[in-house]
This record gives C-alpha cells, sequence and structure tokens, in this order.
C-alpha cells in the first residue's frame, strides 16, 4: 500500500475530481459520510455528547459536513470552529452554509476565546488541522490543543491528529492533538510509524473516499506500507518435484564463549522457514550444544575454542548470515575484513558483524552488493552516524543504503526495509518482540529465505513481515511480556498460514 506525500495526496484529489468529473465537494461529502458512518456503526444513536472542532480549511470542512450528518440521526452535537485564518476553504464555506440552513449556529473561537467545557464522557471529533498544516499553530490554537489533551475525553481524528505535519517535526510537541483514534482518508501517512511522530495516536484506520484507482497504481512513491496484500505475492510456493538441494543450503557464521544460542536460534530460524539445509560455522567450544539442540544442522567450528579466528567454509553456500554472538576481538575482526574480501555472494550481516563495520569503517566498500544489514537502533547509529530526528534518520539511512548497494534495515516498531531509494514500512510485530534473540531470529529468517532462492529485497520484506507475524501469533498465546525469541520461531509455520488467511490489515497501533 502506498504511502503519498501531501503533495501526492493533493495531486490525486485533483485527478479525481477531473477523470470521475465530478465537484470537488463531492469528496468532502464521501469523506464526511464516511465519517458518519463509522462513528453511526459504533454509538448507536447513544446520548453522548459529541463536540468537533472544526478549523477553516478542508479538514475543518470534513468537521463541519459530518456535524450535518449527525444531526440529522438526532446526535448530540456542538460545533466549534476554530477560527484560526480568514482564508477559510470554498468547501468548508459551503458546508457551513449547508449546517447553518440546518439552524445549527458552531460557536467561533478566536485568540481571546473561553476554553470550552469538555467532559471525560465527551467525544472529540477533530478537524483543526489537517495535511494542509504548513506551520506552527498560533499559540492560543496550541492551547486549544492543550485543552483538548487535558480532557481524558476520546478523541477522533479526521485524517491526522492536528498539529502533526504529515512531513516533518512538530514544531511544538504540546501542540499536537493525541488522538485516540484517526481516521485517515484513502491512504497512511508516514507519520504514524516513526516512533517520534507515531505516539500521537493510539490507532489509525484508513478510510476509502474513492481516490482515483489509475493514479494510485501509476504514481510512485518513496515510501510503501507493507501489508499482508503487498506481501503475499512474494511467497514462492514450494515445488511438488522439488528435493532439499532446491531450497537451498545456507550457513550461521557467528557465536563465542557464552553466546552460542545466538547461532542456534538464527540457525533454528533459518529452518525453520525453510531453507533446505543449514550450516553453522562457530568457535569450538560451540559443538556439543548446537548438535544437541539443534539436530537438524550441520556444525563447522574454528580452530580456537571460544572466539572465531578464521572463517573456512568447504562448499559454496547460497546464503550466509554472520555476526550474531561473534564479539568484536581483533582476531575476530581480521578473519571478518578476510572473508568480506573472499565472499562472492550478497551476505545477511547482524550485531557484531555491524559492529566491527563500524569500528572499521573501510571494510564498508568490501560488503558484497546487495547485501542484507539488519541494525537495531544503537548498532544504525554507529553505522551512520547520530540523527537529528527521525526524518533525519530516515534521509541518512537511505543514503548509506544507495551508497553500498545494500538492503537496509531499521528494526523497530515498524521496521523499515531500504533499497534503491526506497523504503518499505512493515505492518507487523508487537511491543513483546524487544527481546534477547529477536534479531538472531531475524537474521536467520533472511538468510533462510535468500538461501532458497529469493533475491535479497523481497526476502528482506517477506522475513521482515514473517517474523512480525510469528511474534505477533506467539504474543497472542502467551502476552506480549512473556513472548521469547525461541517462541517467535515456533509461531513461524503459523505465520506463513496467516499469510494467506487474514484480511488485509488497514489500520494500526501508535503509541
Ligand atoms: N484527497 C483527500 O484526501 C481529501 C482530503 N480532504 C481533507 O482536506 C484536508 C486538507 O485540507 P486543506 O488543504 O484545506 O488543509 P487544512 O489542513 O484543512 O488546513 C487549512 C489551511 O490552513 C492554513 N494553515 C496551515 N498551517 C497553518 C497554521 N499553523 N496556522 C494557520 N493556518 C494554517 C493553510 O493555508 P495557507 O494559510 O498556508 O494558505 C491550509 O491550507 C485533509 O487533511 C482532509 O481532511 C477531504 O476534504 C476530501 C478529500
Ligand atoms: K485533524
Amino acid at each position: 500500500m502506498k504511502i503519498f506525500t501531501a503533495n501526492q495526496i493533493y495531486k490525486a484529489d485533483k485527478f479525481t475530481i477531473e477523470k470521475q468529473q465530478i465537484p470537488s465537494d463531492a469528496l468532502m461529502e464521501r469523506a464526511a459520510t464516511q465519517l458518519f458512518e463509522w462513528i453511526h456503526s459504533r454509538l448507536q444513536g447513544a446520548e453522548v455528547t459529541i463536540q468537533l472542532f472544526c478549523g477553516i480549511g478542508n479538514n475543518g470542512g470534513d468537521g463541519i459536513a459530518l456535524a450535518r450528518h449527525l444531526k440529522e440521526a438526532d446526535y448530540n452535537i456542538q460545533v466549534h470552529v476554530v477560527n484560526y485564518s480568514e482564508k477559510r476553504s470554498k468547501d468548508f464555506l459551503l458546508n457551513l452554509e449547508r449546517l447553518k440552513d440546518r439552524k445549527i449556529w458552531p460557536e467561533f473561537l478566536n485568540d481571546d476565546c473561553v476554553m470550552p467545557e469538555i467532559s471525560p464522557n465527551d467525544i472529540i471529533v477533530d478537524a483543526i488541522f489537517g495535511i494542509g498544516l504548513n506551520r506552527a499553530p498560533s499559540e492560543w490554537v496550541g492551547k486549544l490543543i492543550e485543552h483538548i489533551n487535558a480532557s481524558q475525553a476520546f478523541v477522533l481524528s479526521v485524517d491526522i491528529p492536528s498539529g502533526l505535519p504529515s512531513d516533518r517535526m512538530p514544531w511544538n510537541t504540546d501542540h499536537v492533538i493525541r488522538a485516540s483514534y484517526v481516521l485517515s482518508f484513502q491512504v497512511p501517512k508516514l507519520v504514524f510509524f516513526l516512533p517520534e511522530t507515531g505516539v500521537y495516536q493510539n490507532q489509525w484506520e484508513l478510510l476509502d473516499i474513492g481516490l482515483d484507482a489509475e493514479f494510485l497504481v501509476k504514481e510512485e512513491v518513496d515510501y510503501e506500507f507493507m501489508t499482508q496484500f503487498d506481501v503475499q505475492p512474494i511467497y514462492r510456493p514450494r515445488l511438488k518435484f522439488s528435493h532439499k538441494g532446491t531450497y537451498g543450503h545456507a550457513v550461521i557464521v557467528g557465536g563465542g564463549y557464552g553466546k552460542i544460542g545466538a547461532v542456534q536460534m538464527a540457525a533454528n530460524a533459518c529452518l525453520s522457514i525453510g531453507a533446505g539445509l543449514a550450516t553453522t560455522f562457530v568457535p569450538e567450544c560451540g559443538y556439543h550444544s548446537l548438535q544437541t539442540a539443534l539436530p537438524e544442522a550441520m556444525v563447522l567450528t574454528d580452530a580456537e575454542d571460544d572466539y572465531i579466528s578464521e572463517i573456512k567454509i568447504p562448499f559454496k553456500p547460497n546464503a550466509i548470515g554472520i555476526g550474531m554472538g561473534m564479539g568484536t576481538k581483533e582476531e575476530t575482526v581480521q578473519a571478518f575484513g578476510k572473508f568480506l574480501k573472499e565472499v562472492d555472494l550478497p551476505l545477511v550481516i547482524d550485531a557484531d558483524g555491524l559492529n566491527i563495520l563500524s569500528q572499521n569503517p573501510k571494510l564498508l566498500n568490501e560488503i558484497p552488493k546487495l547485501s542484507i544489514l539488519t541494525p537495531h537502533p544503537k548498532e544504525l547509529e554507529r553505522l551512520i552516524g547520530e540523527w537529528k530526528n527521525d526524518f533525519d534518520k530516515l534521509d541518512k539511512a537511505k543514503t548509506f543504503a544507495t551508497k553500498h548497494d545494500i538492503v537496509l534495515v531499521i528494526k523497530g516498531a515498524h521496521t523499515i526495509t531500504f533499497y534503491g531509494g526506497k523504503g518499505y514500512v512493515n505492518s507487523t510485530g508487537n511491543p513483546g518482540m524487544a527481546t534477547a534473540g529477536s534479531g538472531d531470529v531475524l537474521t536467520g529468517m533472511i538468510t533462510g529465505l535468500v538461501a532458497m532462492g529469493y533475491d535479497s529485497l523481497p526476502a528482506t520484506v517477506l522475513g521482515v513481515y514473517l517474523h512480525g507475524l510469528a511474534g505477533d501469533i506467539g504474543a497472542s498465546l502467551v502476552s506480549y511480556d512473556a513472548l521469547k525469541a525461541t517462541g517467535i520461531i515456533e509461531n513461524i509455520g503459523k505465520a506463513y498460514l496467516e499469510l494467506f488467511k487474514r484480511p488485509e490489515p488497514q489500520e494500526g497501533k501508535g503509541a
């Protein structure tokens, strides 16, 4: 599912109006009808007070049109116009007239207004600013937003929480609506997925307002939100006349004294996702535990007992995952550097593999093209340097991935995979997956998919999605808190089944 910028949404709007030959207020009417149906199906005429705070642009127009629908269904409404500018939009004014025709007179709030009383039992509709916000709200509007946030009422935001710009950080973090729920039109907004801007909403959902399908398909975007619908076509079914060689031989390189478990989990995940064969390469000390804990995998050992000193793989694997639990001892750094020079297939590099790269930036030039790097935030910072905010982080990550021609995975609540100047935002996963070994499992899964013949980008996008989905299934069985990395591995099979079962998710959780 494409993530459009505000400009692209305006383009889609214009294209739709011209192609469908509809007046511009028809889209606002569709939006208001969808909003009304969503609310009405839940409230069923309940006697709750609905306070609508409407700006003077089209977001406000949506709110004003919604007020008319609510009134017609006999809801108890109070309409406030947040009068922050004289430049009222045409369709706002049209809908204001329609409202007045029905004898509803909104209260106009200006910079000297008394803050309206809000009971915690009221429902607030926030239609102050939409995607047209392009500068800091004035102080009195900011204070009104603070007043709404302090009310403890349920806040339903129209399109986007007011005060949150769609493509940059807010000017003042107190002057952004904290939405209980956002009903967003047609396409998700990038800000829903970033740690610093996703906290302004608890949950979001899309409403289809019929923007033109041709435009939605053709328009090129910088970011895509990878739902079940987007990920399904990546999957390649196993063939009847196939054998284990068809699904590749993966090698997992890593481990050190006390850190063999990381390799074991990665290799287990690699086999669980479907690789034909898996071999681990570990220091000698890992031999017995690996052979016992994971009988399906083969084990190669380093000459050293408790660290890696030379990586020797006596066959040509289809994929190699490297770095987990490997440490950054000088001998290991040398061995890793030598290996990078020799190897001629893309690698999946994680954990200490990434740490070695950040400590020895010259090695970055030795990374095989199309390798996949899977840093967590700290590892990412060491690789690409500090960032000012989430948008700066995305820019730096994209530049780094393009410069080195690699797939870069930014792990987080919504993991983002960068390749070729584009970002793929994952839709699965939960806070329970912030647990020891979760990253080793992801590395193993992606390595397995590469071994099975998936190219680097599809392997990563599918791996990240299934990893999150397996985590969601695992958490549904044991709670977020009790989920362990092995619980993710155990549910990879169910994640595959779920990939073809669940309806496409159109909603997400924020804070
Ligand atoms: N295709 C779709 O998806 C559809 C979208 N629709 C809806 O339209 C919404 C976008 O509407 P919008 O363009 O009129 O902008 P909106 O956010 O209402 O702001 C109004 C104006 O305020 C101004 N302004 C900006 N910042 C300011 C500030 N700090 N303080 C004071 N003023 C400020 C700025 O004008 P400026 O003064 O810069 O000329 C801006 O234009 C969208 O979110 C959705 O709800 C639907 O109706 C149907 C189809
Ligand atoms: K809004």
